[in-house]
């Protein structure tokens, strides 16, 4: 067992060791208060555990999935590392830095160096404000000194940067006039124009066409190690963190059920909901019978399920998994899975032979989404054009 209680994504693929990280969230969680009606008197107000006791890392060149269904707690995490929500408990750290309940300056510094890429761009854009318009105030706030002609040319710049060129040619246009990948570039430059250290990614593909997914993600992975910043790629598609991803951690029900490299947490996956979401992902190289479909629900986070929240899920649950939050397990070097089915004990033993057989031809799937294998030549001509595409 690892001394750790927390998934930790620690070590890079292979068991790296990945230095010290740039951002981390350490056993942080977060509750929302449920809206509407008083609580009777002396009854505790409910509260949604959106995010608990949840430990991740981010570092330098690197990028992270963060992978599960909708409502597990992922978006609240990303806003969590942005300092967009306050913790619950736990805390984020900046270079080692707490920096709970941060105000003026050092707010605007963690905002400026931890930069939030969000889903759907239409929403993040002022509608009757061009691009140039636009971008001139991310400019004008992280580069206060450049004015006129300099302002111009980082905005050329940044453009150039995420391949939308020439620049003058999407600088005069509102955002109706652009395509949904066109957009999401330029929200990437504007957040690229605070120069920031952390990408926060929260699907920044999944509102896109198929047919351009790859090119932003490619875009984001050249940007990650041009800049040797920190990624962190939150998303429910696991194919394609296994192709994006250098480590990736699966998040059930606000806590993180598994932790590792990319390839060792899709092709050996240790926790049975990373198993189901393997086995139930769209894969155009498995006959469609052989994907599981009734995978079931997640439970409620007002009152999740106590010891294991996957256990009213899990078919190999036992009985501790009903009562006891299980620890952390190593699998192998940098890869963790908070399952009791690793114990050391003979039920477990058991189970876990159980479990090994039942998923020993479950391997990660090429996804849908992703139509090209990860090292396949992409031609200029093709849909999943790498970044060099304007969409
Ligand atoms: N501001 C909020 N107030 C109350 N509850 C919230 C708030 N934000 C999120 N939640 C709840 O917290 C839980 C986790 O939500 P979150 O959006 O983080 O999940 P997610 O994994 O990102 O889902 P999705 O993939 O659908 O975006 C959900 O039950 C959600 O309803």
């Amino acid at each position: 067992m690892s001394g750790e209680t927390t998934a930790q994504v620690a070590t890079g693929a292979g068991g790296a060791a990945a230095g010290r990280p740039v951002l981390e969230a350490v056993h942080v969680t977060k509750h929302f208060p449920v809206r509407g009606g008083l609580p009777r008197r002396g009854a505790t107000r409910k509260v949604v555990h959106a995010v608990e006791d949840v430990s991740l890392s981010l570092y330098a060149g690197r990028i992270t999935a963060l992978v599960g269904e909708s409502g597990s707690g992922k978006s609240t995490l990303a806003r969590l590392l942005a300092q967009l929500y306050p913790v619950t408990g736990g805390e984020v750290r900046l270079h080692g830095r707490s920096v709970r309940a941060l105000r003026g300056k050092a707010f605007r510094d963690h905002v400026r160096q931890v930069q939030l890429i969000l889903q759907d761009p239409f929403a993040s854009f002022n509608p009757v404000a061009t691009i140039a318009g636009t971008l001139r105030r991310a400019v004008a706030l992280h580069h206060p000194g450049k004015r006129g002609r300099e302002r111009t040319a980082v905005i050329d710049d940044l453009l150039t940067q995420i391949n939308l060129v020439p620049p003058r040619q999407f600088t005069a246009k509102y955002p109706h006039e652009l395509s949904g990948g066109q957009l999401q570039r330029i929200s990437i430059a504007r957040a690229l124009a605070a120069d920031p250290e952390v990408f926060l990614a929260d699907e920044p593909v999944s509102s896109l066409d198929v047919s351009i997914r790859l090119g932003i993600l490619n875009l984001l992975r050249r940007l990650t190690e041009e800049r040797n910043a920190a990624m962190l790629y939150v998303t429910h598609d696991i194919a394609s963190a296994r192709y994006f991803a250098t480590d990736t951690a699966v998040m059930y029900a606000g806590q993180v059920v598994e932790s590792g490299p990319s390839e060792a947490v899709t092709q050996q996956a240790a926790h049975p909901y990373t198993q189901l979401l393997i086995a139930s992902a769209p894969d155009p190289s498995r006959a469609s019978a052989d994907r599981v479909k009734d995978i079931g629900q997640p439970p409620s986070l007002i009152d999740p399920p106590a010891g294991c929240r996957f256990h009213p899920r899990c078919p190999y649950a036992m009985e501790r998994c009903k009562v006891d939050t299980p620890a952390s397990f190593d699998i192998s070097p940098g890869h963790t899975a908070r399952c009791w089915l690793y114990a050391d004990d003979e039920e477990a033993r058991a189970r876990r032979a159980e479990n090994a057989e039942a998923v020993a031809t479950l391997t990660a799937p090429v996804s849908l989404d992703i139509p090209a294998p990860p090292d396949s030549p992409v031609t200029p001509d093709s849909p999943v054009a790498p970044d060099t595409s304007t969409d």
